[in-house]
């Protein structure tokens, strides 16, 4: 195959598609309700909450469109949050607990991975913080979905 003939994969096909993001959701809020800090924020979750944002996660990464067009939106999520009233140490244990969990169940850990990765669960956590102090938005219905890329480092790894 020439250079010119290799596609680039998403981030959501690098990962393992969406087994991956379901396993990482599932052990990382399993975790995040025996942690003092952020038990009491999620201990009233939907059943559904983890299966939901691991779709919404792999959505954002290039994955099937199966939390925007059955599940939620973009602005159901951002409403998901207002009014929560998170601090910047919730936020951090939440970034941290993440991260902990994808070491665990093995997502891939190569430096262009995992630059996109973390730039998007810091850019995507500030978003949560930020709105959860405020009690309503104006964000238009129909926003779309974020959408991540591999970002400056480019990607995928190349040993
Ligand atoms: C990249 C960062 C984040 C993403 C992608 C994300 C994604 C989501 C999604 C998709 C939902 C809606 C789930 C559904 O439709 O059932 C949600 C709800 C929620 N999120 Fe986040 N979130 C992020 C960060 C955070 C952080 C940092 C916190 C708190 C430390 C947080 C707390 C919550 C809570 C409390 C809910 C409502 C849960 C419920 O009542 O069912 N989120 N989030």
């Amino acid at each position: 195959m020439t250079d010119q003939n290799k596609t680039i994969p998403t981030l959501y096909e690098w990962a393992g598609g969406m087994p991956a993001f379901e396993e990482l959701t599932t052990a990382f809020y399993t975790k995040v309700l025996t942690d003092e800090l952020l038990e009491p924020v999620f201990k009233h979750m939907s059943t559904e909450h983890q299966r939901h944002v691991a779709h919404f996660i792999a959505e954002v990464f290039g994955g099937p469109a199966m939390y925007s067009t059955e599940e939620g939106s973009h602005f159901k999520m951002i409403q998901k949050h207002l009014s929560k009233h998170l601090t910047e140490k919730h936020r951090q244990r939440w970034a941290a607990l993440l991260l902990e969990t994808a070491d665990e169940i093995n997502l891939p850990d190569d430096p262009e991975f995992r630059s996109a990765f973390v730039a998007y669960i810091e850019w995507g956590t500030r978003i949560a913080v930020l709105n959860s102090n405020i009690e309503s938005t104006e964000m238009n219905p129909d926003e779309p979905m974020p959408k991540w890329g591999w970002g400056v480092p480019g990607g995928p790894y190349i040993p």
